[in-house]
């Protein structure tokens, strides 16, 4: 499938978008959403996949969405806008797959909004984070106010999004915000390293994981506990759980086959 704003690579079990529109720090417009949409469904449909990384290429992560835009978009088209950007993070937010945010440099408005959509984020030492939509007169359209705000609580998700200053990636790591930081020259390998650790458990559980953490995070405690217990009974039911279970009790690894 082609692409003109993404890569897309497959790579055994993990797949990777690249953002690749350097030239304006893998800024969104309305074509790289839709592009994503695109890449998203083809990673959905295909079983190999297991872990989805996400990484921009360039300096950038991505510097948010493309404000060149902004001067032609009427009231109307930039809620279109804002809701195809809602649409594609909260679609990544539940892909049946962990997703990883690799940031490998600026992430910012709509760039820390898609990686707080993903499940892990690992940043690079050089990677600055933040919200600075309010230096536009405006504020965070794609989901930050929300993910932010449950990621690091309100203080300061509301700081980052009033001031509009970057934090570097020590900072976002001390505050939740990002998992791990790691040097420059060793972020692809090790987000790698940990993507292929996830991709050895079962899909069938990881996919449960997501479901049942991020339906929970939105619901009253006895809620989400009650999905917890539905969700393990769910994952009895699997060949993995079989497989699990006669691994550890023969004393070897065991080999999900993700059903
Ligand atoms: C969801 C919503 C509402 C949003 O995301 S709103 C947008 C929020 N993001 C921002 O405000 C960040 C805007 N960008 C910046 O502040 C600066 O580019 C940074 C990220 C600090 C980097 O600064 P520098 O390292 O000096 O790079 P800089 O030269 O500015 O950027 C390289 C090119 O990318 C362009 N660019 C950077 N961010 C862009 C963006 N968000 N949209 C469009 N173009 C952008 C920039 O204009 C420049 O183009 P040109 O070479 O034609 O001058």
């Amino acid at each position: 499938m082609e692409f003109e704003t993404l890569e897309l690579k497959k790579e055994g079990h993990l797949a990777w978008i690249i953002l690749n529109r350097p030239e304006r720090l893998n800024s969104i417009n309305g074509k790289l959403l839709e592009e994503l949409q695109r890449a998203l469904t083809e990673l959905e449909a295909d079983r190999k996949v297991k872990v989805l990384l996400i990484t921009g290429k360039g300096k950038a992560f991505c510097a948010g969405a493309d404000i060149t835009q902004f001067t032609e978009l009427n009231p109307t088209e930039a809620w279109k806008f804002a809701k195809m950007g809602r649409e594609v993070m909260t679609r990544i937010e539940n892909l049946m797959k962990p997703v990883i945010a690799v940031i490998n440099g600026y992430a910012l408005g709509g760039g820390l909004e898609l990686a707080l959509a993903c499940d892990i984020r690992i940043a690079s030492e050089e990677a600055q984070l933040g919200l600075p939509e309010i230096n536009l007169g405006i504020f965070p359209g794609f989901g930050g106010t929300q993910r932010l705000t449950k990621l690091v609580g309100k203080g300061r998700a509301v700081e980052i999004m009033m001031t509009g200053d970057r934090i570097g990636a020590k900072d976002a790591e001390k505050m939740g915000l990002v998992n791990r930081v790691v040097p420059g020259s060793a972020l692809q390998e090790e987000a790698t390293k940990l993507a292929e650790k996830i991709a050895k458990k079962s899909a069938v559980a990881l996919a449960l994981i997501k479901e049942v953490v991020n339906r929970g995070v939105d619901a009253p405690l006895q809620s989400g506990l009650a999905m917890e217990s539905i969700g393990w009974g769910v994952a009895f039911s699997t060949e993995d759980k079989q497989e699990g279970v006669k691994a550890f009790l023969e004393k070897r690894e065991p080999n999900f086959k993700d059903r």
